[in-house]
């Protein structure tokens, strides 16, 4: 994309999060990473009238594995209280999961991570009718206080709710201290911490991420009291044990983030398999019905477990229920209020 249009859709994103005259924006980058998304952005606060500038931290070395939380920022607590006085921050680096991250927002200041590619982004813009949806969805999942899943193919949790907050990602971000991922366009929660029991099948087609790959066959995961218990199946299910065994790390076997997919512009699809291709694989955790379960860390909803060992896996053709009352059936939102134009 030309540096012309990506200033333009990053302007449409400004103007959606709100930002007016005279706000404080910085714009996070590290490296010789998307430096053109911190010219682009700062093209767009400018012609808003807002006070920009781009922190740019040094490069860090590939870590081999996609260790959540753990950013150029810990080091550098100056650069964390710069960002702590900003009205917006703008992350290019991905800071989500990190306690600086935490510490931002505690102090009011709004952040918007944004790390796809310019056509991904440009693809999936904000727009208000996905931000009401998701908000509709978030009400709901903030009220319930059981979450179950099923699948023809065996899948069959619950997810007792009574410890942590529903989050909504609708891709902009206009409230002090709220984070937003552009793009995106879905809910999740947390399960309570010994609450999470029953056996979750992961089917071909399913996503794994970080591995950025389509499931070939079934991995079947056993759930008992929040903890992963037993991982079985073929290839799939080996290499996904290989990977968490890598981290070392036994807060790797907790339940993560859990909720479903909102947005009808991102495509299963569409993702290019392989690892992190320029982006984080944000469009197969949107897509249209998807119900996606995270293992790992469960501190970005406020709970006790950072471990930096965390896969997302959007599910295809899944049921999920609040309180006994559909939200998806068969891969299809269930929900009036939640369904898109197409529908
Ligand atoms: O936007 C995100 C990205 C990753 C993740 O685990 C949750 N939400």
């Amino acid at each position: 994309m030309d540096q012309f249009s990506f200033t333009e859709i990053c302007l449409h994103q400004l103007k959606m999060s709100g930002v007016h005259e005279g706000e404080k924006l910085i714009v996070l980058t590290q490296g010789n990473e998307r430096l053109d998304y911190a010219d682009a952005f700062m093209a767009a606060g400018l012609r808003l009238g807002a006070k920009m500038y781009h922190m740019r931290l040094p490069p860090v070395p590939p870590a081999g594995a996609w260790a959540v939380g753990q950013t150029g920022l810990a080091s550098m607590p100056e650069a964390v209280e710069a960002l702590k006085a900003a009205d917006m921050l703008i992350d290019c680096i991905f800071l989500l999961f990190s306690p600086e991250q935490m510490a931002i927002q505690a102090a009011g200041t709004r952040i918007l991570t944004a790390v796809e590619p310019p056509e991904v982004l440009a693809r999936m813009l904000p727009t208000k009718e996905l931000r009401e949806r998701v908000e509709f969805a978030g009400d709901l999942l903030s009220k319930a206080k059981v979450m179950r899943i099923t699948s023809p193919h065996g899948t069959d949790v619950t997810y007792k709710l009574n410890t942590y907050p529903a989050i909504t990602e609708y891709a902009c971000t206009d409230e002090p201290g709220r984070w937003d991922h552009w793009p995106s366009g879905f809910v999740f929660t947390g399960g309570d911490d010994d609450g999470v029991d029953g056996t979750i099948v992961v089917a071909p087609g399913d996503i794994l991420l970080p591995q950025n790959i389509y499931v070939r066959d079934p991995i079947t995961y056993t759930i008992e009291k929040g903890w992963i218990t037993d991982i079985r199946g073929g290839l799939d299910a080996d290499l996904v044990k290989s990977y968490m065994e890598g981290f070392n790390d036994p807060r790797g076997m907790g339940m993560s983030h859990v909720g479903w997919g909102l947005n009808q512009n991102a495509k299963w699809h569409r993702m290019v398999p392989g690892e992190f291709p320029g982006g984080m694989g944000m469009e197969a955790r949107s897509f249209y019905g998807n119900v996606m379960f995270s293992t790992g860390p469960n501190n970005e909803l406020g709970g006790p477990n950072d471990t930096a060992c965390h896969l997302d896996i959007p599910m295809r053709g899944c049921s999920l229920f609040l309180d006994d009352e559909p939200m998806v059936l068969d891969g299809k939102i269930a929900v009036k209020e939640m369904q898109a134009k197409f529908d």
